[in-house]
Order: structure tokens, then sequence, then C-alpha cells
């Protein structure tokens, strides 16, 4: 017996998913839903699924669940949680400009810019990084000085930091789709990662901005990651390549990162856009 379910094809600058109103609709199983409707020939074309909630306790608002294109769950998705602070607030279902939503990774608080009743960008308190001692300083230079983690034989250095879900994020000059398409999914998959990993490759650029392709967990290439995002402009300070406040440049656009010293949260800003609505049978 099939079922007709509505949904909305959104992007947080080019991250593209599905969203369902899961009060609407009840998708007995996400997983192969993802997997489908993420195909760009054969669905609806998408890095994922993600499915909307009414919150069941008072500490929160809404709750999120995110499917990857190869119909894994993750923890959190900062470009959706954008996109779903603008679907919240445009279709009227709160007239709230300080959302609580629940994700697997705690609650997140999506603050609002709103122009009459147009949504024009979100600020997402996206909690504390995690930075994971033994994978995160793997080594030290003959002078005891911190460098980052070395990836067995491969000889790849990076910087391990999580946002709820994992990120593997290596600075390097090379940011060619061969090399991502390359190493992305040796390393999402390296033994370091027992939960796989995001991959992000970072440049710094002339101006401090950081360039940043990813290779997701999950969905391959994407055009933005927004816990990747802030992943990355954790590592960059860490490092001490930048400060606290980076833009993030990526394929499909930027995001601003403030990573706080007072409260140590990462604070994450950027747009979110509707595409278009339908109905899919499933
Ligand atoms: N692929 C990610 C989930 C989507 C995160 C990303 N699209 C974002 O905007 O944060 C993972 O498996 O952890």
């Amino acid at each position: 017996m099939t079922q007709e379910i509505g949904f909305t094809k959104m992007h947080g600058i080019g991250n593209d998913y599905i969203y369902v109103d899961s009060t609407l609709y009840n998708i007995k199983n996400p997983e192969k839903a993802a997997i489908a409707w993420s195909d760009r020939h054969k669905g609806i074309g998408s890095d994922g699924l993600v499915l909307i909630g009414k919150a069941d306790i008072p500490e929160a608002d809404f709750t999120m669940r995110i499917f990857n294109a190869d119909g894994s769950e993750a923890m959190m998705c900062g470009n959706a949680s954008r996109c779903i602070g603008k679907y919240l607030f445009e279709k009227g279902l709160t007239k709230k400009t300080s959302i609580r939503l629940l994700t697997a990774a705690g609650i997140k608080v999506l603050n609002l810019t709103v122009e009459g009743k147009v949504v024009k960008n979100v600020t997402v308190d996206m909690g504390e990084p995690v930075l994971d001692n033994e994978r995160q300083f793997a080594n030290t230079d003959a002078n005891g000085k911190e460098t980052t983690l070395k990836i067995s034989e491969k000889n790849i250095f990076g910087t391990f930091v999580s946002m709820g879900n994992p990120h593997f994020v290596i600075f390097t000059d090379d940011l060619t789709t061969d090399s991502i398409e390359h190493y992305g999914p040796q390393l999402e998959h390296d033994s370091m990662f027992p939960e796989r990993a995001n991959i992000e490759f970072a440049k710094i650029q002339e101006d401090g901005s950081i360039r940043m392709r990813v290779w997701e967990r999950g969905s391959g290439i994407t055009m933005a990651c927004g816990t990747g995002a802030c992943a990355t402009a954790v590592a960059a300070c860490l490092t001490k390549r930048t400060g606290r406040t980076a833009t993030i440049s990526m394929d499909g656009g930027e995001l601003q990162i403030c990573w706080n010293k007072e409260d140590n949260h990462v604070y994450m800003t950027g747009g979110a856009e509707f595409v278009f609505e339908g109905y899919i049978h499933f």
C-alpha cells in the first residue's frame, strides 16, 4: 500500500534536502526513503531527507531527524537547521524568532533574522565542539609542539572535531575534485573513525577567509556543510591559522562562524531557501 507524501525541497547554500512534516506524514522507513528520494535521476534529487516534528518536551519546540543520501541517520545538520527555521516561521508553524530545535546532538537554538514575513538569515547556536584528544593531536614535533592527527600510512595530517557529528579537517592547497574523490571516501571509512567521518579540505585565503570543500559522510561531495564549516573554523583556530571568527567559503556559498570564547559555543550564520514543493508516492 503506497502513501502519498507531501514534501518541501530546500537548500542551505546549495546543501539540498527534502523536508517532510512528520506530524502530517508518517514515513515508515525513512532510511529507505532517503536513499530512493535522494537519487537525482530516479527520485526527487537531494543530499538527503529531513523530518520535522513537534517536540514533546517543555525544553524544545520542534524536532529534526536527518538522513544522508545513503540512508544513514546523522546526529545533526547545520544547513538543514537553518532551513527548518525558515520553514517553520514562513509556513506559520511558529511566530517565534528564537526556536529550540531538538536534534540527536541535543537542543540547538535557531535565531531568525526576519524582514516582514521573510526569514533573511538564521544564526544557529551549534553548541560546544568536541575535541577528541587521542585523535586530536596524535603527534608532537621535536619541540613538543602539538601537531595534528596523522592518518597512518596515508601520511595525511588533519584535525578531528565533532559538532555532534564527526569531522576530520585537512588544511591543504589541493581542493581539486580528483583529490577529494580519492581521499574523501578512504578517510570517511578510515579505521580511525569507527562512526565514519565527514572530511573537510580547507585552505586559508589571502583575505583570511577559509575556502573549504567537503566529502560528506553518507552523501559524498556536497555544495556545503554547516557542521563542517563549524569544524573547519574550530580547527583553523586550534592550529593557529585564524582567530575565533571565520568566513567559510564553500562551493554553494559562505557561512559566518564564530567560536565564542565566553561560552565555548560555535555560532553559525547563513541563509536558507525554498526551491519547490510536491508529492511523492512511496
Ligand atoms: N553528512 C553529515 C550530516 C549532514 C551534515 C551537513 N549537511 C551539515 O550541513 O551540517 C553526517 O553524516 O554527519
